[in-house]
This record gives C-alpha cells, sequence and structure tokens, in this order.
C-alpha cells in the first residue's frame, strides 16, 4: 500500500503522541482524519481533518469508523494521569479498556490494521528489562486497563493488530496535558525552581518522535504483533531529569533526589519497567534516538 493509498484515523489527537502523528502525516501528505474528545486544539491541524470522537462512546465510534472508512486505526488516546485513574476508575477503564473495545467491535470482519499505543505500567517493574513476553502484572488502576485492553485484542481474534508498548514518552507541542514529568521540569527548571526528583524509579524515556517512527514503520511494513518501542537508555528519574537540567545549562542542584515512599504518589509505580527493544530493532529497523540528541532535536524544532 503505497502513501497515497492511506487512511488512517488518529484518536487522541490533541495529545502529544496524537498530534504529533498529525505533523508526521501532513508532511507526508498522508490522508489522515484527526480526533479527540474536545475541540480541536492545534493550530496545524486543519478543520476538514478534524472531527470529535469520545473512544469510550461506541456510537461514536462506530460512526465515524463507517463514514471515514480508515486502512489504518492509531488509537493514541488514553486516560493518562496515572493517579486520577485510581480516584476514577470508571472513566479510566471506559477510556482505556471499554475504548478499545469499541474500536475492535467496530473493525471485526475488516480489513483495517489497528494500531494500540501501550505502556511499561502493564508491568510490576520486579524486573528491570522487560521483553514482549514476559507477565504482565500491573500495578494500578492505569496499568490494568491498558493490559485489559490488551487482554481484549488478544482474545478478540483479529490479527491485523499492532500493540506498540512505550514508556515515558516526551517532546514538546501545543496545548498539553500538565502531568506529562518532563514538560513540567523544563518549566520549572527554566524558572530555576527547585524539583523533588524520585531515584528509585528506572525508566526507557522515549523520544515522542521515535514513537512516530514505529507507528509509520508497522504501517509501510504491515507488522502486526506486539513491540516494546521505548529509548535505548535504562535511567532513573533523578538521572533523567540531571540529564534534561544539564541540557538547558541549570545547575544539577536544583534537582533533588529524592525516594518513592517520600513523594507517595497515589498510584504504585514499578520499580524497574524498562523495555527492551530488540525485538523492533531486528524487525522494525527501529533506532531510538540517543537520549542528548533528541534534547536538542527538541530545542532546534522550537
Ligand atoms: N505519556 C507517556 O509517558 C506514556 C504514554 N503511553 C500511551 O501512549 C498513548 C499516547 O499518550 P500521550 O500522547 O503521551 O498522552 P496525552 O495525555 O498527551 O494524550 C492522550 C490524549 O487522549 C485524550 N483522551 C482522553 N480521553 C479520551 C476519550 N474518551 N476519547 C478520545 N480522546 C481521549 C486526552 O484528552 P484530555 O487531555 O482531554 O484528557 C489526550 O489529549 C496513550 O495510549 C498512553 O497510554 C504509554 C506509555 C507512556
Ligand atoms: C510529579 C513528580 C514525578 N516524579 C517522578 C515519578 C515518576 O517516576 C516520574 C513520572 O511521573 P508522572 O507521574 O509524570 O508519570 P508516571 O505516571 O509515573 O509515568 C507514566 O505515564 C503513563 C502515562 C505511562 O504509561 C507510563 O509509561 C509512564 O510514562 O517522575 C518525581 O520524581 N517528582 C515529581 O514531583
Amino acid at each position: 500500500m503505497n502513501d497515497k493509498q492511506l487512511k488512517v484515523l488518529i484518536t487522541g489527537s490533541n495529545g502529544l503522541l496524537g498530534q504529533k502523528l498529525v505533523q508526521h502525516f501532513q508532511r507526508h501528505e498522508v490522508e489522515f482524519l484527526a480526533t479527540a474528545n474536545s475541540k480541536n486544539k492545534l493550530s496545524f491541524c486543519p478543520a476538514e481533518n478534524f472531527e470529535i470522537l469520545d473512544v469510550s462512546n461506541a456510537v461514536s465510534v462506530g460512526e465515524v469508523i463507517t463514514a471515514y472508512k480508515p486502512t489504518h486505526i492509531i488509537n493514541a488516546a488514553a486516560m493518562t494521569n496515572v493517579d486520577a485513574c485510581e480516584d476514577y476508575e470508571t472513566e479510566c477503564f471506559a477510556v482505556n479498556t471499554i475504548g478499545v473495545a469499541n474500536i475492535l467491535e467496530e473493525i471485526q470482519g475488516t480489513d483495517i490494521h489497528f494500531i494500540q499505543i501501550s505502556t511499561d505500567f502493564i508491568f510490576d517493574g520486579k524486573k528491570k528489562l522487560y521483553s514482549e513476553e514476559d507477565t504482565a502484572n500491573p500495578l494500578s488502576n492505569y496499568g490494568k486497563s491498558k493490559w485489559e485492553a490488551e487482554e481484549l485484542i488478544f482474545e478478540s481474534g483479529y490479527n491485523k493488530v499492532s500493540i506498540l508498548r512505550t514508556s515515558i514518552v516526551y517532546g514538546v507541542g501545543e496545548a498539553l496535558n500538565k502531568n506529562n514529568i518532563f514538560n513540567w521540569a523544563l518549566a520549572e527548571l527554566r524558572a530555576e525552581k527547585q524539583l523533588n526528583i524520585v531515584n528509585d524509579q528506572f525508566r526507557t524515556p522515549t523520544f515522542v518522535e521515535d514513537l512516530v517512527q514505529a507507528c509509520s514503520k508497522v504501517i509501510e511494513l504491515g507488522e502486526f504483533g506486539v513491540y516494546n518501542i521505548a529509548g535505548g537508555e535504562l535511567m532513573s528519574m533523578h538521572d533523567y531529569i540531571v540529564l534534561v537540567a544539564k541540557y538547558l545549562g541549570v545547575d544539577s542542584s536544583f534537582v533533588n533526589a529524592i525516594t518513592s515512599e517520600k513523594l507517595n504518589q497515589k498510584a504504585e509505580r514499578p520499580i524497574s519497567s524498562g523495555l527492551n527493544i530488540d525485538k523492533a530493532k531486528d524487525e522494525l529497523s527501529y533506532v531510538p534516538t540517543d537520549f542528548v540528541e533528541s534534547l536538542s532535536k527538541i530545542d532546534s524544532d522550537n
């Protein structure tokens, strides 16, 4: 299938990944429909390419898919505030699990390639680095809701699905959620405020543009199955934010190291939920951007 034959439906287009996908398909002149649960917040997304879509509403999901007839659906919609998912469990499962059930229901019997974005939070964090075959054991409502969505996909028997699991996605953009640690830390460090960052949670932070490339690659190759798509470096969140501070030229003494116990977040987090990306390297020729290089790309784009 060449670029001209593609029709990509994007959900969650106002979010970080959603909006980078919009920009990617614009640049490559691929036909797309961007959808979000509220009005279009993106200055660069034309009104004719946008529709409101709440993925938790089965009727709306059916109407949009039937009318647009996509060749591909990328589900970037999710309730991503992990602590809020503890307080608003029903909403969390409505978006993250039922949203996926609604899409699956609609695409059964079609040829649509469905790309679901999942998370390292399906794991309990006891293993350091996880491969695609490792056993899930989510600790939080968010993790459970994303894992149940994956289970629905496996049980549905629908086989034109790529599940891309990722971790701590970073990048800058328009009208982003306040709960993205990277954007929050950037703003605070630029204002020379002191940050308390945990040194006992380890992740493989993922440059959003790498995740976009991976979405594009599974489309291009027609690859189905589960892939870990993450950065190549496992680091503590404290080391991560110190690198950001250094890049900004802010003294690292502004980044205090604390424990998770001290931070006392509502939802339990995995200790170490790095993602092993060997499969994506082998099968998708996936090459994550070096962390410091990604920061300079972010800088030059803004
Ligand atoms: N950010 C990260 O570190 C990670 C993200 N992921 C996954 O990656 C994907 C993209 O996340 P990311 O772009 O970073 O997250 P964002 O929070 O930036 O974007 C998610 C978007 O989904 C929207 N949304 C919420 N509810 C609905 C709904 N009912 N219908 C349609 N859209 C809805 C949100 O809107 P609103 O703001 O109005 O709620 C938001 O714009 C998600 O599946 C997420 O689970 C996985 C691992 C790490
Ligand atoms: C707000 C805050 C966070 N942190 C740490 C805790 C945690 O390890 C890390 C990120 O915290 P957050 O609460 O922003 O994000 P968190 O919910 O931990 O991150 C997750 O988001 C969801 C969507 C995912 O799918 C996961 O892969 C992961 O990226 O930063 C601090 O150390 N200090 C702080 O003040």
